[in-house]
């Protein structure tokens, strides 16, 4: 990849990965993964985190060519997950000069993962500390459980940047142009959701800065409109939706609990509802689904009973969702059985385990197929739905 000029001193060295099947092993990434990293060329040298093993040599490659023969003296630890830190102690073997700079969790965490000796070329840093590099100056703050607990973000003072880690990632290659605010959002939900209060944390101590750039550590480097992402990144980590909408998301084995599904978005439709979508979540990565719950403020949960319980792919959605922290939404409930129908009583039990879910009624149970009497019920909770 070519040298991205991030300004005059600033240069981004970090990779595009176009070949992983799934981020973290788990999360689809049609478009690619970046790992992003960064160099502060002042009158000392700051490498800003390094990559993930599978870009190990590109990374290097791009290092050396920024370098261009200088010596690197600082190497920035963000915090220390593999896809950002991975590249640590062959960094540090291979420019014994550098000193590596993290704070006390991230050099406890270091001893874990790598078996090199640190002794005089740690710098640690603390809440509000600096590190000095010539006209540029880092300044630290600590961000923990945003997502990982040692993590801290970096503001670069005279350009008025922020390295921001993970915070305001995106999943997809740097290349490739696709709108931000979805595939950020899945990343977002996905991976911080559950530490909405850290990040609000953190979202304060930003708003007494004055950023005019932030780079991540996944996705494109944000210069403009930084009120946009902001907002974003408030009403995420605040668990408000984004739109006013309904999810209609269902578990069908045969396509009964399918059809009603469609049947509900209609009567919705027909209610005024605007923004109605239909998801299978047979076929749908579950990432994708608990990105889509969290962006409307109403769902519909479709599920056929299976085994005396709810059809799998809906209890993992469920539980997905409650890891995640969902909370401040309305729930419809339709559940569907040949013989003994238990799975609304199921998905039912698993939403109460949740902060600030309203379920609302009447819960419709279908015998095997929509009949008069469950268009009524479902015509019922569309009604209730969209009052
Ligand atoms: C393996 C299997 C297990 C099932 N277990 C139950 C059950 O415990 N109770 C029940 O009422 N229906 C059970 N069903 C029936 C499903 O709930 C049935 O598919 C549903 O009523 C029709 O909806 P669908 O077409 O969306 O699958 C089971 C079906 C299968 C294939």
């Amino acid at each position: 990849m070519s040298d991205m000029k991030i300004s005059d001193s600033i240069v981004y060295v970090g990779a595009n990965d176009k070949t992983i099947d799934l981020f973290e092993s788990q999360y689809p990434v049609p478009n690619g993964v970046s790992y992003n990293s960064y160099v502060i060329l002042d009158e000392k040298v700051a490498v800003m985190d390094t990559v993930d093993p599978r870009a190990t040599e590109e990374w290097f490659a791009n290092l050396e060519r920024v370098l261009a023969g200088r010596h690197v003296d600082y190497l920035v630890v963000s915090h220390m997950e593999p896809d950002h830190a991975g590249n640590v102690q062959k960094f540090a073997e291979k420019y014994p000069e550098a000193k590596i700079v993290g704070n006390a969790k991230t050099f406890g965490m270091m001893a874990q993962f790598f078996d090199f000796d640190l002794t005089d070329r740690k710098v640690e840093v603390k809440e509000g500390g600096t590190l000095e590099l010539g006209s540029h100056t880092l300044q630290f703050f600590m961000a923990p459980m945003v997502h990982w607990p040692e993590v801290m973000v970096a503001y670069e003072q005279s350009e008025k940047i922020l390295f921001s880690a993970d915070g305001f990632g995106k999943f997809g290659a740097t290349d490739v142009d696709e709108e931000w605010d979805d595939e950020a959002g899945r990343y977002f939900l996905n991976i911080v959701g559950k530490y909405g209060v850290q990040v609000q944390a953190l979202l304060k101590k930003a708003s007494g800065l004055d950023i005019r750039m932030i780079c991540p550590l996944h996705g494109p480097i944000l210069k403009e409109n930084l009120g946009h992402y902001l907002g974003l990144y408030q009403t995420w980590s605040s668990y408000e939706p984004e739109k006013k909408g309904v999810l209609v998301a269902f578990a069908s084995i045969h396509g009964n609990t399918a059809k009603a599904s469609q049947l509900m978005a209609e009567y919705l439709r027909e209610n005024g509802e605007a923004d109605v979508t239909v998801m299978d979540l047979s076929r749908t990565d579950v990432s994708y689904a608990v990105r889509k719950a969290f962006y409307y403020d109403r769902i519909v949960l479709a599920g056929a009973t299976y085994d005396g319980g709810v059809f799998p792919c809906m209890e993992e959605f469920l539980l997905h969702l409650k890891s995640k922290n969902y909370q401040k939404r309305t729930v419809g409930i339709i559940e569907n059985g040949t013989w003994a129908p238990l799975a609304g009583k199921v998905m039912k039990g698993i939403l109460e385990t949740m902060k600030n879910i309203t379920i609302a009624e009447p819960m419709v149970t279908i015998r095997s197929t929509v009949k008069e009497d469950t268009k009524e019920q479902m015509k019922e909770l569309a009604k209730v739905l969209t009052a």
